[in-house]
């Protein structure tokens, strides 16, 4: 099994503050802050911001290569990027039969219903999942549909298996599948169709 490739080992200044970030984040979420979240605290945060923005390139800047060969995709994904703020973030591994696995646990800013991963953020998951199993697979491209079932909820706080498996190809067309599951159950499945397609961007 190998880690597919979305971070350097030892984290840079760029990851610490992304994860700094993420726990600011999950912080800002948790109904006990109210009673710290004072005028001073929100303007030091307010204030880095302001002083990041000022130096950060236009995002339009930042948007280069070409899907599922360049460097850094999952490094800056918003579901594996551990340079990514909002991503969980979780790492890959790819399997020996290609499909890709990954182990998480959903913190607070993921939740949909009270105390349960969003549906959208699981679908947002398993998206990566089958498309890191088909770049595995030299079938990089585009999401062209997804459909998902919940099973059962998935729980935020709780370990969860993410696992992502080519299925069959015909011309451009690639199925794939994905799955999340809590203690060996299934709780969310993802049928996916992807179109190969080089994106110059
Ligand atoms: C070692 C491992 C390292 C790995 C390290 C790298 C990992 C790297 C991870 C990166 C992780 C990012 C993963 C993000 C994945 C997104 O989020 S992609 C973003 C969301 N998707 C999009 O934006 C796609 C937008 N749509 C499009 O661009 C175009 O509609 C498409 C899908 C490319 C199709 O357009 P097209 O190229 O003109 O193709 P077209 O000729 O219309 O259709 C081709 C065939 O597909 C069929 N088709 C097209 N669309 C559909 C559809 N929606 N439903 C059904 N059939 C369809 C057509 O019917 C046609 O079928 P045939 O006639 O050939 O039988």
């Amino acid at each position: 099994m190998n880690e597919v490739d979305s971070g350097s080992g030892t984290p840079d200044a760029v990851e610490v503050a992304a994860d700094a970030v993420r726990r600011l984040t999950a912080a800002i979420l948790e109904s006990r802050v109210r009673g710290v979240a004072t005028p001073d605290v929100s303007e030091k945060i307010s204030v880095l911001a302001d002083r990041l923005e000022a130096v950060a390139a236009h995002p339009r800047e930042c948007v280069t290569g070409k899907i599922g060969t360049h460097e850094g995709a999952l490094q800056r994904s918003p579901v594996s990027g551990p340079k990514n703020p909002v991503a969980i973030p979780l790492r890959f591994e790819q399997c020996d039969d290609g499909s890709s696995l990954a182990h998480t646990e959903f913190p607070r800013q993921y939740q949909g219903p009270p105390g349960l991963v969003h549906g959208g953020v699981s679908g947002l998951v398993l998206d990566v999942a089958m498309a890191v199993a088909n770049s595995a697979a030299g079938r990089a491209g585009v999401t062209a549909e997804m459909t998902l079932r919940y099973l059962r909820p998935t729980p935020l706080y709780t370990e969860v298996t993410v696992r992502g498996r080519h299925v069959r190809v015909e011309g451009r067309k690639t199925w794939s599948q994905g799955t999340l599951e809590v203690d060996g159950e299934t709780t969310v499945v993802c049928d996916g169709l992807f179109i190969t397609k080089e994106l110059a961007l």
